[in-house]
């Protein structure tokens, strides 16, 4: 399988950074002085606002015009505005409406944006347009014009300005978290969670929601911020609730006695700057927190590059059907798919068939891009949602499958009588994830164990795939054990459920040679104790000759030979098997003198 790979993430060597916890987060906050003053800032102004009642016996709307614009001192520790109200009573209360009112618009704004962007990034399709196109209508609108208009048809009232205001920063959010949605769901450990058979809605809660929360937070931060600046500004233009006690409309008194009594100024001005500077850099803290020192993820994406060869045009799409003996775990028939490009269809697997027996393995040969993987992710119900996928049959174990991989039959096989171990073992643990609780969500879930007799199931089966010290492996987050360790983890994942069928793909591409031969001797040995179907996708001849009973040879998307791995070994038919099976020996021919399949016709496997 073609995988991009990031900077520092070779052979399988894990560079992954820890996931932060709270706590360390909340240290590290602390650490900053930044940080710190800002939160204790905000912290100030909640408390202070909150605390209201308590710091002043002043009705923060009781005028008292004799004692209007009374000096600071006395019963008014900060004087009285231009109808005598007590200042500090008004920036007190001043600080609940205004606080309310922006954490209002910052809930509509995430609550709104968060879920939308979740399943537009997750699921695509006909939401995601339309959820895109309405987004990018709500931002054309200018935002002042349409408070306005709500506020001249509601009538003056901050909170239902914020609802709107909050409303406009919605598409901003579901901007973000689409993206992050749409960049983390390409992830090989969400494919894994499919696989395992995770309902889509745990994959989002489990695997999704993590990465986009600390952007949200972020993001929230920021509304916040910006939410009392914007709620200051309309009650300065005396568009708020009237006598409702706000910074932004003692800005408005104040600005009416600029020239009498300036100060009135200072301290809605102070509040309103103090308020949104914090903001402001506690968001930036948060980033640097959350993302600053994080070195990039282990990650691997699934090229979704556009091959610009189409294959098996000139060829015969109608094959021989394979010979049922009545054995039959998996039949393929037929199997198509297909990525749509600018002028039609590029095919990637064409008319592929193959058989696979209880107990019996089957390798999938040919060179990269032949679509071995391909015909394994179908096989799983793993290809992009932009792959179209066509089979006269797809059967497992007596039940047709079909061709849609979110269809329920493949959904409620995935992870409890298919399984699938990868090719990059890092990529496919979540790092997020302590490898024990990995392990034993599948087996909770589909098995209906407990916590604990998932845990004991879960060490019995690390210690059976070769972990010396099974307690330590379970407590361990990925980035803490090695390439191979990893592997061993996911075929013990893999098999938790004890499936019928395993699907490995290059299970030994990314690991060391030392380590290679001996993941192959686990796999036959847990393959043959469990008497497991297997497809065995891989490039390596040797791997073949190690543990696979039958092989078939891909080219070009098609299967051009299938036989018994002995048999093929022995006397291969097709010059394309002759020439794959030639490069593998020392004195090889040169490649030029095979790049020519003459007599290549359709089998099945
Ligand atoms: N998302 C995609 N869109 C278009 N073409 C794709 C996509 N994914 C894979 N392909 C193409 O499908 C073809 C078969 O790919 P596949 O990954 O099955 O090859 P492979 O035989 O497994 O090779 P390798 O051993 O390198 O993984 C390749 O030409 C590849 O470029």
């Amino acid at each position: 399988m073609t995988l991009l790979s990031e900077p520092g993430t070779l052979g399988g060597e894990p560079v992954t950074a820890a996931p932060a916890s709270r706590h360390r987060l909340l240290r590290r906050l602390l650490k900053d002085p930044v940080a710190a003053v800002s939160l204790a800032i905000l912290g100030l102004v909640v408390l202070a606002s909150a605390a209201a009642p308590l710091l002043t016996a002043h009705d923060p709307a009781g005028s008292n015009v004799a004692h209007a614009l009374a000096p600071a001192g006395g019963a008014h520790p900060l004087g009285t505005d231009g109808v005598g109200r007590d200042v500090l009573a008004r920036l007190l209360y001043g600080g609940r409406t205004s606080l309310l009112g922006t954490a209002l618009a910052t809930a509509v704004a995430v609550l709104l944006g968060v879920p939308l962007g979740l399943v537009a990034g997750y699921f695509r399709g006909w939401f995601d347009g339309v959820a895109s196109w309405s987004a990018n209508l709500v931002m054309s609108v200018p935002a002042i014009i349409l408070l306005l208009v709500v506020l001249g048809s509601v009538g003056q009232n901050t909170y239902v300005a914020m609802a709107v205001f909050g409303l406009l920063m919605a598409p901003g959010v579901f901007r973000l978290v689409r993206g992050l949605v749409n960049a983390v769901r390409e992830e090989l450990y969400v494919d894994a969670a499919r696989v395992s058979g995770l309902s889509d809605g745990r994959i989002i809660r489990r695997h999704i929601l993590r990465v986009v929360q600390a952007p949200v937070i972020i993001q929230a931060v920021q509304i916040l911020g910006i939410g009392i600046l914007i709620q200051s500004g309309l009650e300065f233009l005396g568009l708020g609730s009237s006598g409702k006690a706000s910074w932004g409309s003692m800005l408005n008194d104040a600005f009416g006695n600029i020239y009498t009594k300036p100060v009135l100024l200072l301290w809605p001005g102070l509040a309103i700057g103090l308020t949104v500077a914090a903001s402001g850099l506690l968001g930036n803290a948060l980033t640097d927190a959350l993302f600053g020192g994080a070195a990039g993820r282990s990650r691997k994406r699934r090229s979704a590059t556009p091959v610009k060869r189409s294959v098996g045009e000139d060829r015969p799409s109608s094959l021989p059907l394979p010979r049922l003996s009545g054995d039959e775990l998996l039949v393929v028939e037929d199997l198509k798919v297909t990525y749509p490009k600018d002028d039609g269809e590029t095919i990637v697997v064409d008319g592929v068939g193959l058989t696979v027996r209880r107990g019996e393995v089957l390798g999938l040969v040919g060179e990269s891009g032949s679509g071995k993987s391909q015909t394994a992710f179908a096989v799983l119900g793993l290809l992009p949602a932009e792959a179209r996928t066509t089979a006269r049959r797809l059967v497992f174990d007596g039940t047709e499958l079909g061709t849609s991989d979110r269809g329920r039959t493949r959904q409620a096989l995935r992870g409890r009588r298919i399984g699938y171990v990868p090719q990059e073992p890092m990529s496919n643990l979540d790092p997020s994830f302590r490898i024990g609780s990995q392990l034993a969500e599948p087996m909770r879930r589909h098995l209906g164990l407990s916590r604990s007799e998932a845990k004991e199931k879960a060490l019995a089966l690390l210690e059976r795939v070769g972990i010396a010290d099974p307690a330590r492996v379970y407590t361990s987050y990925p980035h803490q054990i090695s390439g191979g360790m990893a592997q061993r983890v996911l075929i013990a994942a893999a098999v938790s459920c004890d499936p019928d069928l395993l699907v490995a793909d290059e299970p030994t591409t990314a690991l060391d040679v030392t380590v290679q031969a001996e993941v192959l001797d686990l796999m036959r040995s847990l393959q043959q104790e469990r008497r497991m179907g297997m497809i065995l996708v891989t490039h390596d001849f040797g791997v073949v000759a190690d543990i696979c009973d039958r092989v078939a040879v891909m080219q070009n998307g098609r299967i051009v030979e299938a036989a018994p791995a002995r048999d093929l070994f022995a006397a291969p038919t097709h010059p394309y098997t002759r020439m794959l099976l030639d490069s593998t020996l020392e004195d090889s021919e040169p490649r030029r003198l095979l790049g020519t399949t003459g007599t290549e016709q359709g089998a099945d496997a």
